[in-house]
């Protein structure tokens, strides 16, 4: 007579595999294609987000589905077919997300072996948060560290990304032990990164630019009164980055971009900032994004292209756009670092 375990379990039983950790890394989203209805889709998936946008459903839904999502995703589409990587027929923001999971997942492999699965996904459109969380279940995660790539908090990034994690762990039967990974702008190694980067920017240029103008993406101005840290710990970035490279208050200031809606946003307003230092006679600029993991539409399009041109419009002579951290092997130290924290006491 059979007495192993397996000749014990009923016919259905599913396959128990070894337990692996998860790491799931988490960006906000892009469209599928430039196309009107890939960017319908992703926009009306985002706009619809309550974190992001909060008003009254009742009276934002006939707004967004009728008057934003006829027009925006038309001028959405040609922003994005600008910086379309076409070669791999994806937006910049997935082939960067691509890339820092590679080196990430040979980070971990390289410090745990096989015992950790390393993956990505998105908070608005594919690979959707909850087809990755199945997929690492499946692979037999009995632990998922879930990590939003956002330096700074915001209800509308972090807070949004880890809610839909939870709503993807409701789902599951056997739900796995799971981790959340705190906002990391101000280690010493995410802002010795962002030096790191504007040092090796300065160190290409005959002369050194008049002011390091650090844009965040903003937010309504009413989040902050309402009680969402984002502003603070922009701001608390901009200093930590001042301090760590040295520069008088005179040679940083921080703005906010993107401004979306009749709200007033953070201020000051990156677009008009420019154009005021500009004519103040700061002819030299370099502009950073440090609120953002990849380069996005939101830098390679409105900084490298608006915002751009409203310095030159308003007098400017030189302005340098410092890429976002991106793949840099500071970067992935760095994030590398803080998964490691988080990982503590699941793989010892
Ligand atoms: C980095 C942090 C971000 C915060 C904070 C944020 C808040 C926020 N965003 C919108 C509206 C839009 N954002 C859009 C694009 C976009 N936003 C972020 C990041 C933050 N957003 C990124 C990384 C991207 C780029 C995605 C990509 O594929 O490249 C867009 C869509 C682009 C467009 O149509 O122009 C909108 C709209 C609001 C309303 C908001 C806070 C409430
Ligand atoms: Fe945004
Ligand atoms: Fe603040």
């Amino acid at each position: 007579m059979k007495n192993d375990v397996a000749s014990q379990l009923p016919p259905a039983h599913p396959t128990v595999t070894p337990p692996k950790v998860g790491v799931l890394l988490a960006n906000l989203g892009t469209p599928d294609g430039y196309d009107y209805w890939s960017m319908r889709r992703y926009l009306g998936e985002f706009l619809s987000d309550r974190r992001v946008i909060d008003y009254s459903p009742l009276l934002w839904q006939p707004l967004l589905q009728l008057v934003i999502l006829s027009k925006r995703p038309f001028s959405s589409g040609a922003a994005y077919k600008t910086i379309w990587n076409h070669e791999a027929n994806e937006s910049p923001l997935m082939t960067i997300t691509k890339q820092q999971t590679a080196k990430i997942k040979s980070a971990m492999q390289a410090r745990y072996g096989d015992d950790v699965m390393v993956d990505y996904c998105m908070r608005y459109g594919n690979p959707s948060t909850k087809s990755k969380v199945q997929a690492l279940v499946d692979a037999g995660c009995r632990k998922i560290l879930f990590f939003p790539l956002y330096p700074q908090y915001a209800g509308a990034t972090s807070a949004t990304a880890n809610d839909a994690f939870f709503s993807a762990l409701m789902q599951q039967k056997w739900q796995p032990d799971s981790r959340t990974v705190s906002p990391y702008f101000d280690r010493p190694s995410y802002i010795d990164a962002l030096a790191q980067s504007i040092e090796r920017s300065y160190a290409g240029m005959d002369q050194k630019p008049d002011i390091l103008v650090c844009s965040y993406h903003g937010v309504p101005e009413r989040y902050l009164t309402e009680g969402d840290p984002y502003h603070c710990h922009c701001q608390k970035t901009t200093r930590l980055l001042k301090e760590r490279l040295g520069l008088p208050d005179t040679e940083i200031v921080t703005t906010f971009q993107s401004k979306f809606g009749p709200e007033e946003w953070l201020k000051p307003y990156t677009v008009e900032e420019v154009a005021r230092l500009a004519e103040a006679g700061k002819k030299r600029i370099a502009i950073c994004a440090p609120a953002f993991s990849a380069d996005c539409i939101e830098t390679l399009e409105e900084i490298n292209e608006e915002i751009r041109e409203s310095f030159e419009h308003a007098g400017g002579e030189h302005f340098t756009y410092i890429p976002c951290l991106n793949d840099d092997d500071a970067h992935i130290a760095a994030l590398s670092e803080v998964i490691e924290e988080n990982l503590q006491g699941w793989l010892d």
